[in-house]
């Protein structure tokens, strides 16, 4: 694992260098992902990482594990609490549908958990070009391979250090980093609604997306959400469809 996390570390490190900026930011959940990536970015960049807490109705205890993150890794931080912008955007949105009878209440937990996600998403940007920094992504192995994150939202990024790793292997670089028992055997949530998390909302575990990954056996049933999940999610990992003119 000290290899494993050396060779993040010098990648983080060779990165920025290559593009020419100062540091890096993150968006800290209180979730496991954020948590690692905060402790890498610390290791690469002691004095110019940056974690941001961002809270949209978050719950009071994620929000003490997000703070308790920043306080073990030591980096510094900023927290935009953007409950405020997302329920005034939220509701522009809805009222301006409902005036023209076209508000789609079966998207419509989607729809605002994605905002949720693009709401954060812009802040960190506005955060990195205030410091000249990269945004990190967070994505996971099994995430990215089903699609499982906002395009443009938490997907939006400069780079992925832990695109790689499945959860497992994210949940042990955490206890390696010191993070805390009680986070690193968290549900994962995304955060996006009350109650919500990953397993329920995905409908297969991310014991089994890792060992698909791994090229195990799984129970047909599971292989097939998968699948298909991987399959409607191409267009997250693809680049743009751009018209041809030539063609
Ligand atoms: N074939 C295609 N080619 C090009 N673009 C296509 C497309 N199909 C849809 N699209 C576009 O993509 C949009 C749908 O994608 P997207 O907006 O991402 O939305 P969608 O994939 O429907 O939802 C995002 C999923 O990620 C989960 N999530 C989000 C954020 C964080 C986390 C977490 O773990 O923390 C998890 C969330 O709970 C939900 O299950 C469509 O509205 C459309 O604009
Ligand atoms: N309340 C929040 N404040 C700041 N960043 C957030 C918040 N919620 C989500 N994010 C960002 O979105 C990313 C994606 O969320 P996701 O839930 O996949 O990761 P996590 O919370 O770190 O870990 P887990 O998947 O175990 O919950 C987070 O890693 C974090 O960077
Ligand atoms: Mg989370």
């Amino acid at each position: 694992m000290e290899k494993e996390v050396d060779q993040i570390v010098q990648w983080l490190q060779q990165t920025v260098k290559n593009a020419g900026v100062n540091g890096l930011v993150v968006g800290v959940s209180g979730g496991i992902d954020s948590a690692v990536a905060a402790h890498l970015m610390k290791r690469a960049f002691p004095d110019d990482s940056l974690g941001v807490m961002l809270p949209i109705q978050t719950k009071s205890s994620d929000i003490d594990d997000a703070k308790n993150v920043i306080k073990n890794v030591g980096i510094d931080s900023i927290t935009v609490d953007l409950t405020q912008t997302h329920d005034d955007m939220y509701s522009q949105i809805t009222s301006k549908l409902n005036e023209k009878d076209q508000f789609n209440v079966d998207s419509d937990q989607l729809a605002g958990a994605n905002l949720r996600a693009r709401l954060r998403m812009s802040t960190l940007y506005a955060l990195a070009a205030n410091y000249n920094y990269l945004v990190v992504g967070t994505d996971n192995a099994a995430e990215w391979y089903i699609g499982y994150f906002t395009k443009y939202g938490d997907g939006g990024a400069d780079i992925l250090p832990l695109v790689e790793y499945t959860k497992q292997e994210v949940r042990d670089m955490a206890a390696y980093l010191g993070v805390p028992d009680k986070l690193v055997n968290k549900v994962a949530s995304a955060d996006l609604w009350e109650g919500q998390t990953d397993e329920d909302e995905i409908g297969t575990t991310y014991a089994k997306i890792d060992a698909y990954l791994k090229g195990e056996k799984i129970p047909e049933e599971d292989k097939k959400i998968i699948e298909n999940l991987h399959k409607s999610s191409a267009h997250k990992r693809d680049p743009l469809p751009q018209f041809n003119r030539s063609k």
